[in-house]
């Protein structure tokens, strides 16, 4: 993933506010980095610009060797579908649909078949650790597990890039760190590319790369 002068504004009231000033980013396959910064610094901003959520102002954004502003609608949203996952804060899930039926959602927008994408589901959510529970809909699971089920729903397709957004926001430290012990086993035997935007400190501990935002630009990118 590449980002070259990324810029983005938003207005409000007449507002100019600075989303993303000029940021120049390269994220290797295979990396695992957190995003910090004070609120409001841009780590949304930047997370949904290099997902193809929000368009930007000016610069590049390439992913998986496609350039992101040069795409149309269409083409994006097979992008997305195909090569990025994507992990919230409030896992997301669709409340009347099973913790399988959530996975297997993803891969049915992909066109798999009926069978093979129960097979995939199940396995994704063995991996996660939640077979037993594949049945379940999100109102019968607790919070880490919701959680690990939008994380098996974001890796199902085997995307290069994750991108999470806060994802240990309403976890407690155990489930945190249960959280953070998957990402850091998905990267290491899938060599899938983690991008994680976090306050939490829990978080930070696992990242191998760290990035500070401030006012939307690039303060510090430490490597640990
Ligand atoms: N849709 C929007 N309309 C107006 N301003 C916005 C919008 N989205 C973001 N902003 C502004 O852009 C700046 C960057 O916001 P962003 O959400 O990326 O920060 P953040 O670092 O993710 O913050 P937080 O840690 O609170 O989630 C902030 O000043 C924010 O208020």
């Amino acid at each position: 993933m590449r980002c070259q002068g990324v810029s983005k504004a938003f207005y409000q009231g007449g507002q100019r506010i600075v989303g993303l000033d000029r940021v120049d980013l390269r994220v290797d396959s295979g990396e695992l980095l957190c995003l910090s910064g004070p609120s409001g610094s841009g780590k949304t901003t930047l997370l949904n610009a290099v997902g193809g959520l929000d368009g930007i102002d000016a610069g590049r954004i390439e992913v998986a060797g496609c350039e992101l502003t040069q795409m149309s609608a269409g083409a994006l949203a097979d992008m997305r579908l195909h090569h990025i996952g994507f992990v919230f804060q409030s896992y997301n899930l669709i409340p009347v649909l099973s913790a399988r039926e959530n996975v297997e959602f993803i891969l049915q927008l992909q066109g798999m078949s009926a069978p093979e994408r129960a097979k995939i589901a199940l396995e994704v959510l063995a991996e996660v650790g939640l077979e037993a529970a594949a049945e379940r809909r999100p109102s019968q699971l607790s919070g880490g597990q919701q959680q690990r089920v939008a994380v098996a729903r974001a890796i199902a397709s085997r995307p290069q890039l994750v991108l999470a957004d806060e994802p240990t926001a309403n976890l407690d430290s155990h489930t945190a760190e249960q959280l953070m012990e998957l990402f850091v086993a998905l990267n290491r035997d899938h060599g899938t590319t983690f991008i994680i935007a976090t306050h939490d400190q829990r978080v930070m501990a696992y990242a191998k790369r760290q990035l500070v935002l401030c006012d939307g630009q690039i303060l510090s990118d430490r490597r640990v």
